[in-house]
């Protein structure tokens, strides 16, 4: 999985500097004036330039213009009453006319300080007197995102540590130079300054690409921006293996040269705080998991400090009439659900409205949770008409079968609206994350800067979020466990015991892998180990409503009255949708598609038991319940156990959508 991961991040990684790199050609060409004062694209991103700052994983500052006072080697000559020869050095460095090796050998040898001088320079000029406008704030809500922070300088570690430290980067993300004392005999302690390590990378020409090649070289970030003010600064984009956007920022200093080349040239942290992404998310469906799940995005949108998420979240209700009152108006009145999530509150800022389009207008972030026979026309209604750029994520477990095979609710949201679908599965029984019990899921994805969005988005401190690369086996999984289910309710409805439950369900988790790696190769087997495959399995074999449903539906063939699944659906879960019946015609489906069916002999009993071709007791006996050969022109007599079976093949109605 971790090769997989890198592998996709190196990909966009490589995508991006490309199109920087053509981007920096472009701009050389275009701009031919370097007075600064020209009106420069620049200083409006681009939105290519936009959706990397909104992605970027590690945000690296020179340490220079996180403080008023641009560099702090300059001030410290000040202090030590050397200013004007050093701060000429360092002009030339930063302007490139001296090599940054040679600037800061000779800027030390006039300096010339010992320890207790940069302690009572420390004391004097505390980092947090001279912090540039916005800095905190701005460092402060990309660490909120969980961006990882780095400081880079080509400074030294004794004047940027303390920096670092009061705006909470810790010191393994600070790449600076280090200064070498000599060693005083009598008081080991350092005494005198003789000059500095030279094997830092940020001691030499390049050094901060090659610090951010390094950062890169430890960590899988997808997307990476320098942020800085200083020729050396820019190189970071200049140079492969760097970062993927250069921000030039002239709030300290404003260099002709750096607002020239800048990917985006601002002048104010402020601007890039405010161009930080903020997401609308629509929540589609209202059962009982769409609800559970929207009350925690909710919570999240509400809750998050950052910024990242619009704090209104907007929930489609398929409408209707509620105790003589409109669904919609009773949620957004009682703020819960009494029909599908019953006695569980529903933040306030979780609006329920009956307009599809009026939710997903605007919406970035689209999280599609309706059963699934309801999506494709959900999503004919969307087709050619959601935001540009939004993404989305299905919580839906079920499949549809087209002509030319199968089509996974992720695909098709793919395929019908163009835009990239992760989704979300585990053992998540509506109910208990309602109530906040610990649970766990996965988000499968093809996309990672997509789901390391949702995984935001759905991550609460009892709602633990994993991301895996392989979406389908995620979707297929939690597809599949619900034919289990069914048969795991005909076992405890006929009263069997632990033994025989445990049997069905590995006999289901087996045939649930085989069949969906024979369909999709890409399928990772240790996905079936995860939250989406066993554990729900297990959740939905104990607690699900399939089971509950199917434990009925045998009970009553064996109390000699049989009912029908419509019919218990309806007179045991109020509203809700089975899935599990429906997703049993589908597989059967592509089983007799392919002449698949006898390799699967408990799905295919199954769908013979919800059909009334045999007795629920043949769940026990499901390799004998596969191969009765069923005649097609037999009445629908039900086989019971013992009975001799009719000949000839007979087919069970389809049923696509
Ligand atoms: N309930 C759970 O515990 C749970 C947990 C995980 C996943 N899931 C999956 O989530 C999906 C949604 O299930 P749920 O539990 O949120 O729903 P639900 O079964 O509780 O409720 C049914 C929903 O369907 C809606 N509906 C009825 N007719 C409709 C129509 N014609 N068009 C559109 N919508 C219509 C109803 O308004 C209601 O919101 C399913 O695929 C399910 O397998 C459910
Ligand atoms: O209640 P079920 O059987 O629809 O299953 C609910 C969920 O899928 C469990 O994760």
């Amino acid at each position: 999985m971790k090769s997989l991961k890198f592998e996709c991040r190196l990909k966009s990684r490589v995508n991006v500097l490309r199109s920087i790199q053509s981007k920096h050609r472009f701009q050389h060409h275009c701009l031919a004036s370097e007075n600064s004062n020209v009106a420069r694209t620049n200083l409006t991103p681009s939105q290519h330039v936009l959706d990397i700052w909104h992605k970027a994983e590690a945000v690296c500052f020179d340490v220079d213009c996180t403080v008023t006072v641009n560099d702090s080697l300059d001030l410290l000559a000040e202090y030590m009453g050397v200013g004007k020869e050093v701060e000429n050095l360092t002009k030339k460095a930063m302007d490139g006319t001296l090599s940054l090796g040679q600037a800061l050998e000779e800027r030390l040898k006039l300096i010339n300080c010992k320890p207790k001088d940069i302690k009572s320079f420390l004391a004097a000029n505390p980092p947090q007197s001279r912090f540039a406008k916005g800095i905190v704030s701005l460092v402060t809500r990309l660490q909120e995102r969980d961006v990882t922070v780095y400081l880079i300088s080509g400074g030294f570690r004794e004047l940027t540590l303390p920096i670092a430290e009061q705006l909470g980067i810790p010191r393994q993300q600070v790449f600076a130079n280090r200064m070498l004392w000599q060693w005083d005999d009598e008081t080991l302690e350092p005494s005198r300054l003789v000059g500095f390590d030279i094997s830092e990378p940020t001691a030499r020409n390049q050094g901060k690409p090659q610090a951010i090649a390094k950062i890169r070289e430890a960590h899988t970030y997808s997307s990476v921006v320098m942020i800085g003010d200083g020729i050396t600064d820019l190189e970071a984009v200049q140079v492969s293996g760097g970062a993927d956007l250069f921000i030039g920022y002239g709030g300290v200093q404003r260099r002709a040269a750096v607002e020239k080349d800048a990917d985006w040239y601002v002048m104010d942290f402020a601007e890039l705080e405010a161009a930080m992404k903020c997401y609308q998310v629509a929540m589609i469906g209202s059962g009982a998991w769409a609800c559970a799940a929207a009350r925690m995005v909710a919570q999240n949108a509400l809750e998050n400090t950052s910024g990242m998420f619009d704090t209104k979240v907007k929930m489609w209700v398929y409408e209707e009439n509620y105790e003589g009152r409109k669904l919609t108006e009773i949620i957004n009145e009682r703020h819960e659900n009494p029909k599908y999530l019953p006695g569980v509150s529903l933040p306030e800022n979780l609006v329920a409205m009956p307009d599809l389009l009026e939710v997903t207008e605007g919406a970035d972030l689209l999280i599609f949770c309706s059963p699934h026979q309801f999506v494709r026309g959900v999503l004919k209604q969307l087709a050619g008409k959601v935001k540009k750029g939004a993404v989305a994520i299905s919580l839906i477990k079920g499949m549809r079968v087209r002509v030319d095979g199968p089509q996974l609710i992720s695909q098709m949201v793919e395929r019908m609206l163009g835009i990239d679908c992760s989704v979300l599965m585990g053992a998540n029984i509506a109910e208990g994350i309602a109530k906040e019990e610990l649970s766990e899921a996965v988000i499968g994805y093809d996309n990672l800067d997509n789901a390391y969005v949702f995984e935001k988005v759905f991550q609460r401190p009892y709602f633990e979020v994993k991301l895996i690369p392989d979406g389908p086996g995620a979707e297929m999984c939690g597809t599949l466990k619900n034919i289990v289910a069914l048969a795991a309710g005909f076992v405890d409805g006929l009263g069997y015991g632990p033994n025989s439950k445990a049997a069905v369900m590995r006999q289901g988790l087996s045939e649930m892998m085989n069949f969906s790696t024979r369909l999709y190769p890409s399928i990772r087997s240790e996905t079936f180990l995860e939250s989406c495959g066993m554990a729900d399995l297990i959740a939905t074999c104990y607690g699900g409503r399939n089971r509950k449903v199917a434990v009925e539906y045998a009970s009553s063939w064996q109390a000699g009255a049989p009912q029908t699944f419509d019919a218990l659906e309806a007179s045991l879960l109020n509203g809700q949708k089975l899935q599990g019946v429906m997703t049993s015609d589908e597989v059967q489906e592509i089983l007799r598609m392919k002449g698949w069916e006898q390799d699967y002999p408990l799905f295919t009993t199954i769908n013979r038991i919800i059909h009334s071709q045999l007795d629920p007791s043949y769940v026990v006996k499901y390799k004998e319940g596969a191969g009765i050969n069923i005649s097609l022109h037999a009445d629908p007599t039900v086989l019971k156990s013992g009975d001799t079976p009719p000949k000839g093949p007979r087919l069970a109605p389809l049923n696509t959508f």
